[in-house]
């Protein structure tokens, strides 16, 4: 479907957000008022810029504080349209964009309030402009779509119909099914915007909080599907008031909005067909999912300076030093089928990240990475490009958001991972099964972004890699609150955590890059953290009033408390199932990266977050040391 986006989703100057859009990929725009007022351009050239652009422009807002007025008032109201109705004909825009009245003052009163709908639609129809009524989740006596339905039903004007705004419905409550009994042809206009759950006053959690489809919990598949069942056709059209997004990168901000469509489109496309619906022809398909299996690698970057500490940290872990890529400074750690690329000398070799990253890669065993690679395509995240010599495996990968690269790597099963060829064989042969602790692979990474690009990521690990995001929780980190979100893919357990700093600054954004991790999975944390002691690492100690508290209010026998107290071990328990998580972390390397060593009681799914706090203390207390 053609696919827009308010002006007010991006930051810059009005001619930086229409380049942007355009180059997103957008069909249309919603100009909002404040852009235009403090654009140096007259309307006439906004109208050729968007054009030259290839954007179409859908929709001038917001009309304020219509409807429900005295005569004399709306005698004001109307010299004000007209106004606009003859800068909206400069602009080449034929929809007006006119919101419930929040004014306390307003009347009551439905026939009035449709009486002047009418005559401004009437006022509008010489100019060739319609008008789209919106009920405001906050307006004063018309607060929902289904208020606006009958006032322009009451009013019955050809140039008159109603705009639905996913975020006014779906903050309420209402039910969006009612939608469907609204006539097509009098939906004039549908904005979306997403939203995360917030027990807070309604006009804040808009102007501050909406963002793009997927990022936010709302079921706006379910609400876009009601829609285009009551015959919609017009534009999909994206109207996120959000502090970051006013304050991130115009460019990127575009490029997240464009894809979170892509996947609004296909999820409303096969919940269609899932029900049996026929599918309209302009909703574009997404490539399907490729699920990635489990973790082929994950790549971490050490300064030469840290490289010896990693390796000593490898292998108190139990890692093996196995082999050395054959044209890179890449050293292959394995430890069964658990595999770390240590990158020992250039961070940057032959990647295109651009800030500083302790995980500079990560290896997904995957189907068919070409499909992946179509997918990622598709939805706006293009191969990354790679130096390699030509005998070298041909590994698609894309950038995350933060620059990571993600490999697919071809799986055709256990112990056939041709990327391994590109490292020399075996230096040494080492026992497949060798006494000591072992790990089952890597049970997830914990990756810091930066502070304007956490809804992104999230959205493209989501879109991009078929995992589903959990509910974010905020943790009191020392010096701020930090972020954190989980993105999961439920059948094979794969796990990313993605963490912020809440306000932007930091412990975890003076450390360049933030503090990220790599979890690695076992059947005994216990025997791990011996391990790691017998090699001169041991787990982080962690303060005893931790263990204190954990003895008060939990049933843990006090000889087990005392045991996890000597090993640095941590511990969660889900509330409703009982599930139990132990954990213990080691020291920061260089700063920047530590490994965390988890054993998941069965039916466990968190990742310990209660404990993240105390983690946080202690990694920050061994850096000022
Ligand atoms: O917050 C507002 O005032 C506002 C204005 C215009 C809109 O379309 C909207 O959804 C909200
Ligand atoms: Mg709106």
């Amino acid at each position: 479907m053609r696919r827009s986006i308010a002006t007010v989703s991006l930051s810059g100057t009005l001619e930086e957000k229409l380049r942007a859009a355009a180059r997103a990929g957008f069909d249309g725009v919603e100009i909002f008022e404040n852009d235009l007022v403090a654009s140096p351009l007259a309307p006439r050239e906004i109208r050729a810029l968007a054009s030259s652009l290839g954007l179409g422009i859908d929709l001038y807002q917001p009309f304020r504080d219509f409807g429900g007025v005295t005569e004399e008032q709306l005698a004001a109201d109307l010299r004000r349209a007209e106004a606009k109705f003859a800068l909206m004909v400069e602009l080449g825009a034929d929809t007006l964009l006119v919101c419930s009245n929040t004014a306390p003052d307003a009347i009551d009163d439905d026939a009035l309030v449709a009486e002047q709908l009418y005559r401004l639609a009437e006022a509008a129809r010489p100019y060739g402009v319609r008008i789209a009524y919106e009920a405001l989740a906050w307006g004063t006596h018309v607060s929902t779509y289904g208020h606006t339905w009958d006032l322009v039903r009451r009013a019955d004007h050809p140039g008159l119909g109603v705009c639905l705004d996913s975020f006014h419905v779906l903050s309420r409550g209402d039910d969006p099914a009612g939608i469907r009994d609204v006539p097509g042809d009098k939906i004039f206009f549908l904005q979306l915007a997403d939203a995360p759950r917030m027990a807070m006053d309604v006009l804040q959690w808009s102007r501050h909080h909406r963002c793009f489809p997927g990022q936010g919990d709302f079921d706006l598949a379910a609400f876009t599907d009601h829609v285009l069942a009551a015959g919609y056709d017009g534009p999909l059209s994206l109207e996120v008031f959000n502090d970051v997004f006013r304050a991130a990168d115009t460019g990127r901000t575009a490029a997240d909005a464009h894809r979170s469509l892509a996947l609004l489109e296909d999820a409303v496309l096969r919940r269609r067909e899932e029900n049996g619906d026929g599918a309209p022809e302009q909703l574009v398909r997404l490539p399907d999912p490729v699920p990635p299996r489990r973790f082929a690698f994950v790549e971490v970057a050490a300064d030469t300076s840290a490289t010896a500490e990693a390796r000593a940290v490898l292998e108190a872990l139990g890692f093996t030093h196995t082999r050395d890529h054959r044209s890179k400074p890449v050293e292959l750690w394995e430890h069964g089928g658990t595999r770390i690329l240590l990158n020992a000398t250039d961070p940057r070799l032959g990647h295109t990240w651009d800030r500083a990253a302790a995980i500079t890669a990560v290896g997904l065993d995957t189907d068919r990475p070409d499909r992946a690679l179509e997918r990622a395509g598709a939805l706006s995240a293009p191969p990354l490009p790679r130096r390699r010599d030509p005998a070298e495996t041909d590994l698609h990968a894309v950038a995350a958001p933060d620059g990571t690269a993600v490999f697919f790597c071809p799986d055709a099963g256990p112990g056939d991972q041709a990327w391994l060829d590109d490292f020399s064989a075996p230096a040494v042969h080492h026992p497949r099964d060798e006494a000591g602790p072992r790990l089952t692979g890597i049970d997830h990474i914990g990756l810091h972004q930066p502070f304007d690009q956490f809804d992104e990521a999230a959205l493209f690990y989501r879109s991009v890699l078929g995992l589903s995001p959990s509910e974010s929780t905020d943790l009191a980190a020392p010096d701020g609150l930090v972020r954190s979100r989980a993105l999961v893919h439920r059948a094979s357990g794969l796990r990313i955590a993605l963490n912020v700093s809440v306000l932007g600054f930091g412990e975890h954004t003076r450390a360049a890059g933030g503090a990220q991790h790599i979890a690695l999975g076992c059947e005994d944390v216990f025997a791990v953290a011996e391990a790691m002691r017998a090699h001169g690492r041991p787990p982080l100690r962690v303060p005893d009033n931790y263990y204190a508290d954990l003895a008060a209010r939990t049933d843990l026998a006090p000889a087990t408390v005392e045991r996890m107290r000597a090993h640095g071990v941590l511990y969660d328990r889900d509330p409703g199932t009982g599930a139990e998580f132990w954990h213990c972390y080691t020291p920061l390397l260089d700063g920047r990266l530590f490994f965390e060593v988890v054993q998941r009681g069965a039916g466990y799914e968190g990742f310990g977050a209660r404990n993240t706090p105390v983690r946080m203390a202690l990694h920050r207390a061994e850096r000022d040391s």
